[in-house]
């Protein structure tokens, strides 16, 4: 926790996102896309200790701390600049911090590569890249898989493993599949991923990190152009795969969604946490209001 920031945290229970999502213990659909992890509730998945991130004169992350509990959705948020985005790329490995840790499940994982994050369980969602656009949708998904082997190298270096690599390519299509089914989206397999909407092209985006078989998910505005249907699909599966043990941790700007879905939300300000707390704390901090949302919630 920076020093600036107000720890307004409570034991307050019964927020929304609790009654939004299905019970932790009833089996999901999610069930069919991964493994249900076993039950880290009051863990901590992910520690963020003195982040600082400058380019050159500008000072994008300075001295950010919070902490992720695991299983939970939780919410980012802060006005334009705030430095949200650099937070998300400094944990991910896209950006190397200039100072401060990040932790995933324990481990320190500050500066690593992106792949490395991944190998973590720890993932964020990317735009549909333009050499991915001119693929199907299921080609996007079989690219991303875990543990996928090059199928040529192994027939040639090792002629007597086929078998294996063709039950490996069956596990990871039926993978595939089921991805699809869980998010709904097995009608339009075959469609480029260039032509979808907006919606569709979040909901591949989602599909594509569950793909990597992540732990925890790092969603970057989620919601930004999605119609209000696919908006709540959205919101069904991700309530889902955090009733099957998935962590979330989402930048969004729709306040309102982020208060009826989040259970814990941190705002940052000037790079570093002002405030966090359930969302009811959040929108009633005076220091929020006032130097930060203008009294908007
Ligand atoms: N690559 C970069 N080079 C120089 N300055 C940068 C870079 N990335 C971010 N910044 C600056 O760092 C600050 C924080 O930006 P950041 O994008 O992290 O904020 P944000 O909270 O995600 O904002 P938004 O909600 O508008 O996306 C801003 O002043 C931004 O201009």
């Amino acid at each position: 926790m920076s020093d600036t920031s107000t720890d307004i945290q409570s034991t307050e229970t019964g927020t929304a996102a609790d009654t939004a999502g299905t019970s932790s213990d009833a089996p999901t659909d999610a069930d069919a896309v991964a493994p249900s992890t076993a039950d880290r509730t009051g863990e901590i998945e992910l520690a963020v200790d003195g982040l600082v991130k400058r380019f050159g004169g500008i000072t994008a992350v300075d001295g950010a701390s919070f902490e992720v509990e695991a299983g939970s959705i939780t919410g980012l948020i802060g006005p334009n600049g705030a430095g949200k985005s650099t937070t998300f790329h400094c944990i991910t490995g896209i950006h190397q911090p200039d100072a401060g840790t990040v932790a995933f499940q324990g481990q320190d994982i500050t500066g690593i590569a992106p792949y490395q994050c991944a190998d973590y369980g720890l993932v964020r969602t990317f735009q549909i890249a333009r050499e991915m656009a001119n693929m199907t949708v299921l080609e996007n998904l079989m690219l991303p898989a875990k543990h996928q082997q090059g199928e040529a190298l192994w027939r040639s270096v090792m002629p007597l493993a086929r078998r294996e690599v063709e039950e490996q390519e069956r596990e990871l299509l039926e993978r595939v599949w089921d991805t699809l089914e869980f998010f709904e989206i097995e009608h339009i397999a075959e469609e480029k991923a260039g032509t979808l909407s907006g919606g569709q092209r979040k909901l591949l985006e989602m599909a594509r990190a569950l793909m990597t078989e992540p732990e925890m998910l790092l969603l970057d505005e989620p919601f930004a152009g999605v119609n209000p249907t696919l908006e709540q699909k959205l919101l069904e599966h991700i309530h889902e795969l955090r009733a099957d043990g998935y962590t979330f941790l989402i930048v969004e700007h729709d306040m309102d969604l982020i208060m009826e879905h989040c259970e814990h939300v941190i705002v940052m300000h000037q790079g570093s946490v002002l405030a966090e707390g359930v969302p009811g704390q959040v929108t009633s901090n005076e220091q929020v209001i006032e130097a930060y949302l203008g009294g908007e919630v």
